[in-house]
């Protein structure tokens, strides 16, 4: 990841159908998996905590698997939907929809058996439920957000957040079969959490983001206004992450890892408002990549500790 970020921004153009042969990783690639990844670590720690022991190996595997297939198809349609703006970003114009390596068509039809299977897989291992709030969150992403949103406003990325937050509480039906508060508490830290996340990112990468004709808020309202709202955000944050503690759900060991990390999110956020310097912004959007790692691992090894 590192490196794709940090890779200076290159002239956008829009390359033709490469030569290359397709190969199973360009099809990976197309399912952002460091990202689908991430959402399964938040599930599984969802599942973990929504019950005082262990859940059945069958809800750990079949629920996560359709998960991730679901989340997996979500971000191929992105790369569909996006294929235009894709080419003219440096950090996206290599991706293989953009490039012409995969065409639209074949890109779709993967994402079809990847969310058929997916809703297989729930529905007929895991429970209804699941299956159809894992389903309405691959259509908030890749349709309300990447269709719509991300295009229309730059409040784009704080509503469809929402869709990437669902992951724990996806783990939490597949295991309890109703949704409940301390599931919804998970995806509300990872609602905070999205804003500076992706804002950090968007400063570093702000005149790609204007040459592509998207609304992203550095654009649309400056980087001083963007840093005050990722500070905002952040302080939000930290309130929001300390809510396991104070409803009961998670006890010091949680506490202490919430500050800490809270608090070191927050000197990022306060350098970055202090400095405007695009190198604090990438720093600030691989720590929020760090912190969120952290903070459920944290939680889970309270949970473990505690119970
Ligand atoms: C609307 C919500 C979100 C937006 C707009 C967003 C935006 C982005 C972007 C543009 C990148 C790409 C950086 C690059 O190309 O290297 C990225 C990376 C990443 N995001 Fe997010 N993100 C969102 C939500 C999430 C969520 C919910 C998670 C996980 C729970 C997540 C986890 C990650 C991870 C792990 C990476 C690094 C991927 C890599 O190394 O390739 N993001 N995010
Ligand atoms: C079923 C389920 C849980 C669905 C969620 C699916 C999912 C993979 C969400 C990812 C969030 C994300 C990386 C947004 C960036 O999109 P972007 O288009 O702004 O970024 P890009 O320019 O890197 O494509």
């Amino acid at each position: 990841m590192s490196e794709r970020v940090e890779a200076l921004p290159a002239q956008g153009t829009t390359s033709g159908p490469e030569s290359a042969s397709i190969s199973w990783q360009d099809f990976l690639e197309l399912t952002k998996p460091k990202v689908v990844a991430m959402m399964i670590l938040t599930s599984v720690i969802g599942m973990l905590l929504a019950t005082p022991g262990v859940p059945g190996w069958e809800v750990l595997l079949y629920g996560n698997v359709g998960i991730a297939l679901l989340a997996g198809a979500a971000a191929v349609v992105n790369h569909v939907v996006d294929q235009k703006i894709d080419t003219v970003m440096a950090r996206t114009r290599k991706r293989p929809v953009a490039t012409g390596k995969i065409s639209p068509l074949d890109a779709l039809m993967f994402a079809t058996v990847l969310a058929t299977s997916g809703m297989v897989v729930l529905v007929w291992q895991v429970n209804a439920l699941t299956a159809w709030l894992t389903l309405a969150s691959l259509v908030g992403y890749a349709g309300v957000y990447t269709l719509f949103l991300k295009r229309m406003t730059p409040q784009n990325i704080v509503i469809g957040g929402l869709a990437g937050a669902m992951p724990p509480l996806l783990g939490w039906t597949a295991v309890t079969g109703q949704v409940e508060g301390h599931g919804l508490l998970l995806v509300l830290i990872i609602f905070a959490w999205t804003p500076p996340h992706f804002w950090a990112l968007a400063i570093h990468r702000k005149e790609e983001y204007a040459k592509a004709g998207i609304p992203m808020l550095p654009v649309t309202h400056g980087n001083k206004y963007t840093e005050l709202h990722i500070l905002l955000y952040t302080l939000m944050l930290l309130a929001v992450s300390l809510l396991p503690f104070v409803t009961g759900m998670s006890g010091l060991i949680y506490l202490v890892g919430a500050l800490v990390l809270g608090l070191r999110f927050l000197q990022y956020a306060v350098r970055l408002l202090r400095g405007d310097d695009r190198r604090v912004a990438l720093n600030t959007f691989k720590y929020s990549i760090t912190y969120l790692m952290a903070l459920f691992v944290v939680l889970l090894v309270d949970h473990f500790v505690f119970f």
